[in-house]
């Protein structure tokens, strides 16, 4: 069972002995102090609980434990690594090294985590996000409100279904997205970024995730607009994984701002398709044009993608994956044929041809090589041509 905070910061328990998750100390008793449950303790998962409890400590309408939900693992020593998050007060696996505030309090049951939560942040890899969905339904409060910071889509029958989108129709409460050029290892040590928050709507409520995640070294800034938001953050993943292509083959920084401009263009061009309501200034805001630099920068969509060329496409993503990432998951490569199937399905794979090329040398139909390479392996269309003749 996962401890209180309270009971966190004085005594180690007694061998054998469990106890019950409860309310937390005397000022954190009031009811109208709003309660925060992090659903994600990957890295940005254990970041953005770190964000959000030390402004949950300053902040007196809120309660000042935060609740994070941990997917139960057991570390090679053979300790749960929810028990090691609270007797260290660190994510040993997803964040080494970094203290996550003594009012973070790990806890590997979904059902006890969420059921007080009055806001409730959802920041896990995407592709977990339908099944943690499905098990959540009927389990939060009904005025609960949600925010995600997951970057990815998810495509079904009836067409692609943002995240969002996800949380906000299975669970039936309003979603938020906080996107940005956030690389997670840079802001647990505190250096600075900024990051947008997307709404719809209702002012007040981006105003109080502002509120709970602005740092002095994390700014924060709201727009209109959370389709444009959230399919920035979504579709930067596949614009990584083409930088990280050019990395590999070493072809140089004009090639790899050549593919940053390409890739943003598409981004806009994709996202203005899918939601007319998407604001050509969205893509100035943090979660635009800076997330592409960072991402294709220093992210690991492009370390991988970048050990995937040089090796010529020979080693799988699946296995770079498990070896350079341990545990932590790329997003870019599932995003690249989600948005592939919506192209094809919509008849725009040409207007596309960035995207395109990104899924057809993850899924081995071309070579890293193609990403910049034009009529011998695609005969109908050019990034070159594509670009001019789309834009
Ligand atoms: N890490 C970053 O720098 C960063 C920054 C901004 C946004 N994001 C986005 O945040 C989201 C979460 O990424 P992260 O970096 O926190 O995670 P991560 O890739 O570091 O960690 C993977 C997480 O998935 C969990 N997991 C594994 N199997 C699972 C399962 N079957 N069900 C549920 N959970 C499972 C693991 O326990 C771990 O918490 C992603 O959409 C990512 O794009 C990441
Ligand atoms: O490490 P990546 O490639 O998942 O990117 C991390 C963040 O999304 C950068 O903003």
């Amino acid at each position: 069972m996962a401890p209180s905070m309270e009971a966190q910061q004085q005594q180690p328990e007694t061998e054998g002995e469990t106890q019950l998750a409860q309310a937390a100390p005397d000022d954190n008793e009031a009811p109208n102090k709003c309660k925060v449950t992090v659903v994600g303790s990957g890295n940005w998962g254990s970041v953005a609980a770190k964000l959000i409890a030390s402004n949950t400590l300053k902040l007196p309408s809120f309660h000042d434990e935060v609740r994070m939900w941990v997917f139960e693992e057991t570390l090679p020593n053979g300790e749960k690594l929810s028990e090691v998050i609270n007797q260290t007060n660190e994510n040993v696996k997803y964040l080494s090294g970094v203290k996550l505030g003594k009012n973070v309090v790990a806890d590997p049951d979904l059902d006890r985590a969420v059921r007080d939560a009055n806001m409730l942040v959802f920041v896990t890899p995407h592709q977990f996000m339908e099944g943690i969905c499905k098990r959540l339904i009927g389990k939060i409060k009904k005025d609960a409100e949600a925010i995600s910071l997951i970057k990815g889509i998810e495509v079904k029958r009836e067409g692609p279904c943002m995240i969002s989108t996800l949380i906000s129709e299975q669970l039936g409460i309003n979603c938020c997205v906080l996107m940005g050029a956030n690389i997670a290892n840079e802001i647990a040590v505190e250096k600075f970024s900024e990051a947008t928050v997307g709404y719809r709507g209702n002012k007040e409520i981006a105003e109080r995730w502002v509120q709970l995640f602005n740092h002095p070294y994390f700014m924060v800034s709201a727009v209109q607009d959370v389709e444009g938001v959230e399919l920035c953050g979504t579709l930067k993943n596949v614009v990584a994984i083409a930088a990280g292509f050019v990395d590999g083959l070493e072809m140089g920084n004009n090639t790899k701002a050549a593919i940053m401009r390409i890739g943003l263009r598409e981004m806009r061009a994709f996202s203005k398709l899918l939601f007319s309501s998407v604001k050509d200034s969205t893509f100035f805001e943090s979660c635009g044009v800076a997330d592409i630099i960072t991402t294709c920068l220093g992210g690991r969509n492009r370390k991988c993608a970048e050990a995937f060329a040089r090796h010529g496409g020979k080693r799988s993503f699946d296995e770079l994956e498990a070896e350079m990432l341990q545990g932590q998951k790329l997003q870019g490569v599932s995003t690249a044929k989600e948005v592939y199937e919506v192209l094809r399905h919509r008849g725009w794979l040409e207007l596309f041809p960035l995207f395109t090329t990104v899924h057809e040398i993850c899924s081995g139909h071309l070579p890293p090589s193609a990403i910049v390479e034009y009529s011998e392996h695609k005969p109908k269309f050019s990034l070159v041509e594509g670009s001019a003749r789309f834009y």
